[in-house]
């Protein structure tokens, strides 16, 4: 399973040509099977201008990933985008296979104070995993790595990937770096990180997407700048790591 992400530089309130990038990095990408994208892809933290960057459900970037989907025979991890939904905006996920199918969407449940999301976005209320190319998968939203019940609940339910999509600020990247650490080697899963670069409104995003595999082995890691971050992934790793530590079957599900 080839995977490659694509730490964009955001492109606050454009969501065309945020699109028109995102065309352009996939026609440069070969023997690729998923690609990924970061959060808040369409608008960036443009949240006070959001009724008119958006589009109602996310129809306009959904039928963009779907024509890229099956133009390229890729399956997309759609990062996230804004999208309007009944009067109220969310940052919602949507993952597309490769014949242009929504197989998962999944609505930020954890809103960021530290960017305002509370005042301008509705939160989700569920999650779940989902299955891409036959394997269980689940996707979680920059602020939500804080909260590690979320990525063990997805990790309890199968997932052998967690996809964690980001615009993580340059000011905290050492959070982020040892969070995501923390949630592979916990986990024994693949922690697929794909963050943002450039700056909006005054935040500047640090970039650091990276790779880590169930043994907390970091493959790849991007710097700061725009970049396109490509791993091979052996799903079969993490069968082994739970077997050598097995701590799944250690938990004391009776006293906690
Ligand atoms: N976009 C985000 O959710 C940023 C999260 C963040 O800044 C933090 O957790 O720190």
């Amino acid at each position: 399973m080839r995977i490659a992400l694509y730490q964009m530089e955001v492109v606050p309130g454009n969501p065309h040509r945020a699109m028109e990038k995102i065309e352009a990095w996939i026609k440069t990408l070969s023997q690729i099977d998923i690609v990924v994208l970061p959060e808040m892809w369409n608008t960036s933290y443009t949240l006070t201008r959001l009724h008119e960057l958006t589009d109602d459900e996310g129809e306009r970037e959904i039928r963009f990933l779907q024509k890229m989907a099956k133009q390229h025979a890729l399956h997309i991890v759609g990062g996230s985008i804004a999208v309007k939904s009944n009067g109220q905006h969310y940052n919602r996920s949507i993952i597309i296979d490769q014949q242009g199918e929504i197989i998962y969407q999944y609505d930020k449940i954890h809103l960021v104070p530290m960017l305002n999301e509370p005042d301008y976005l509705a939160a989700g209320h569920q999650f779940s995993t989902f299955e891409l190319m036959n394997e269980k998968m689940g996707i979680i939203i920059c602020y939500d790595l804080r909260f590690p019940e979320l990525s063990r609940h997805l990790a309890l339910d199968g997932a052998e990937i967690i996809y964690v999509v980001a615009e993580w600020p340059m000011e905290r990247m050492a959070h982020f770096m040892a969070l995501l650490k923390a949630r592979a080697v916990e986990n024994q899963c693949y922690i697929v990180a794909c963050n943002t670069v450039g700056e909006c409104e005054g935040t500047q995003f640090g970039g650091g997407s990276m790779i880590i595999d169930p043994g907390g082995e970091v493959l790849a890691q991007a710097d700061a700048h725009e970049e396109t971050v490509i791993v091979q992934v052996d799903i079969k790793q993490s069968e082994a790591i739970r077997q050598a530590i097995p701590v799944f079957k250690s938990r004391r599900t009776d006293l906690y």
